[in-house]
């Protein structure tokens, strides 16, 4: 039987030391990270949310739940709702309709950043069984951690001269790091101390305890700002069985990449010598590492949890080893009986991300143009066919075939925009993700893409610049896997593939908060006079609350 699954929450800010340096959290229930929520296959989750912060709005993203006949729900500011003031309290209500690993976090400005997110994980419904075999299991969320504010930040990536965030102070799992000391210190060369804890520090590493001779399923979820990460459990293997809430076909690695709003499921199962204990770690990809590994402790009982492994935490790949990711991406198929791909499709976008400067700000743009938010949520302002409301044309669906993705942009200028892609119910759509040079010569960097409302068929990836021959001899019709977010690698493609069938208005952009912060995103909408049922509450704000305030008078 399905169940409706009701919580209250306050969101605030509270003082919190992540990694043993103590700063500000964006907390929820007086808790960082927030509550896990647990749930099975057709319940309907209540989130009662009341913003407890004194001076900024606030909203909730429920990543990878396609919210079908919900999508006011969705949690973006400027796009499925106005931010929920403070003071105020919103209800989201949403189904969660298929068993997968999950996690929830702040989509407005960059609250992120500031420590806004937790677990949702969704079990099988009671009658159904998952395609594998556990007898345990755990769950880690990763994410990174600055000891400068998101508010800080926030200003740094708005200030001409631009100011780069930096990399991180320390990984988090579970939102825990340690930044003065290391678990591992004895087999470090550096001067940072063996940390002393007692293990009830708030940064204290969250202990894995597991049985010999057993198998277990490890859900990771990436909820960082920035990093990309490589995870690794010591002296074992790791078989990937699930990617973004999707079924896939089991594949057995050492260690694996996990991007920014990826999730996935491994099994390991716990043979190894019964009287050590293990490493969990992970470690920075992707962009030159400055930030430390995180770590915790995989224990065999009944050895002390506290016993430091005997061997070295594992290595990860080299930073910008990309055909090592490559290799890894190429190894996810869906699990056989996954629904396929149409095979033909009816639009096609060539997304260009490059990075551009305006009136000498620094952005990130697509097909030329830096997505700002408007005031009023497309939901409701196309809903209600409010006008003004944003860019009444459309961005490109392509552009220049000159375009020389090796160089940096040869006019880096680009403009802001707010226009939407209107997408015809039920189409076909293929994205072309098409990476290309940053402003600086020779660098290009990784943008792990996340779309909202949907999971996407990933067709294929490539180097270089796409062809329409690069579709017809190397998309994968046949058994590609189903995901919600997928990485563009540097000077490379990534092909996706979805249907245009569930109404709403839905965000598709880069995850990393930075870079979305600074224009990096497009906006879709699909058949939005079919939404039915848009609480008020949802659009108080801009033209929508104007237009209610003025109905209230009649
Ligand atoms: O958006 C970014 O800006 C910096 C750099 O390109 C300019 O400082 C960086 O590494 C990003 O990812």
């Amino acid at each position: 039987m399905a169940k409706t699954r009701q919580f209250k929450w306050r969101v605030e800010y509270m003082h919190w030391s992540p990694d043993g340096v103590e700063g500000v959290v964006m907390a929820i229930n007086g808790k960082f990270p927030g509550p896990t929520i647990r749930a099975r296959t057709g319940d309907t989750i209540s989130v009662e949310l009341t913003n407890k912060l004194l001076t900024e709005g606030v909203v909730i993203h429920w990543h990878g739940i396609p919210q079908r006949g919900t999508p006011w729900a969705d949690g973006t500011a400027s796009i499925s709702q106005c931010p929920i003031n403070p003071g105020e309290t919103f209800v989201y209500t949403f189904i969660v309709d298929k068993a997968g690993t999950y996690f929830y976090h702040g989509h407005y400005g960059m609250q992120r950043s500031a420590g806004l997110y937790g677990s949702l994980i969704v079990e099988v419904a009671k009658d159904e069984k998952e395609p594998f075999h556990y007898d345990g299991e755990f769950n880690l969320l990763l994410s990174d951690w600055w000891h400068k504010s998101s508010q800080d930040q926030q200003i740094d990536l708005s200030s001409k001269p631009f100011r780069w965030i930096g990399e991180p102070q320390s990984l988090l799992m579970n939102g825990r790091g340690q930044f003065n000391c290391s678990l591992a210190a004895q087999f470090s060369k550096s001067s940072v101390p063996q940390c002393k804890l007692r293990g009830d520090e708030q940064y204290a590493p969250q202990i894995i305890h597991v049985h010999p001779n057993k198998t277990y399923r490890l859900r990771v979820a990436s909820s960082t700002a920035l990093s990309s990460l490589n995870l690794a459990i010591g002296g074992h293997k790791m078989v990937v069985v699930e990617a973004d809430g999707n079924y896939i076909q089991p594949f057995s690695v050492e260690n694996m990449d996990i991007y920014s709003g990826e999730s996935y499921s491994i099994l390991f199962t716990t043979d190894q010598n019964p009287s050590n204990n293990y490493w969990i770690s992970v470690n920075v990809r992707a962009r030159e590492p400055k930030t430390s590994q995180g770590l915790t402790i995989l224990n065999y009982i009944p050895n002390f949890g506290s016993k430091i492994p005997i061997s070295p935490p594992p290595l990860p790949p080299l930073w910008n080893d990309y055909n090592y990711s490559k290799v890894f991406y190429k190894k996810i198929f869906g699990l056989i009986g996954s629904p396929k791909p149409p095979t033909q499709y009816n639009r096609r976008f060539l997304l260009l991300n490059t990075q551009n400067r305006i009136e000498g700000y620094t952005r990130w743009a697509i097909n030329n143009i830096s997505l700002v938010f408007p005031t009023t949520p497309y939901l409701g302002s196309i809903k209600y066919g409010i006008n003004n409301a944003f860019d009444t044309k459309s961005p490109p669906d392509t552009f220049s075939k000159d375009y020389d993705i090796m160089k940096p942009p040869p006019n880096p200028n680009s403009t802001y925009g707010n226009g939407v892609y209107m997408l015809k119910f039920n189409t076909t759509i293929d994205i072309i993700l098409q990476n290309a040079n940053a402003l600086a010569e020779n660098v290009s960097e990784i943008h792990p893409w996340h779309l909202h409302g949907h999971n996407f068929w990933v067709l294929g990836y490539g180097d270089g610049d796409f062809t329409t021959e690069d579709a017809e001899t190397t998309f994968n019709l046949n058994n590609p896997p189903l995901k919600n977010t997928i990485v563009v690698f540097p000077y490379g493609w990534t092909a996706l593939r979805f249907v245009a069938n569930n109404p709403g208005v839905w965000a598709f952009h880069c995850h990393i908060e930075p870079h979305l912060h600074i224009g990096m995103g497009v906006v879709f909408a699909e058949d939005v006079h079919l939404v039915k049922n848009i609480p008020n509450e949802a659009l108080t704000c801009g033209l929508t609350g104007k237009m209610f305030a003025k109905d209230k008078h009649k």
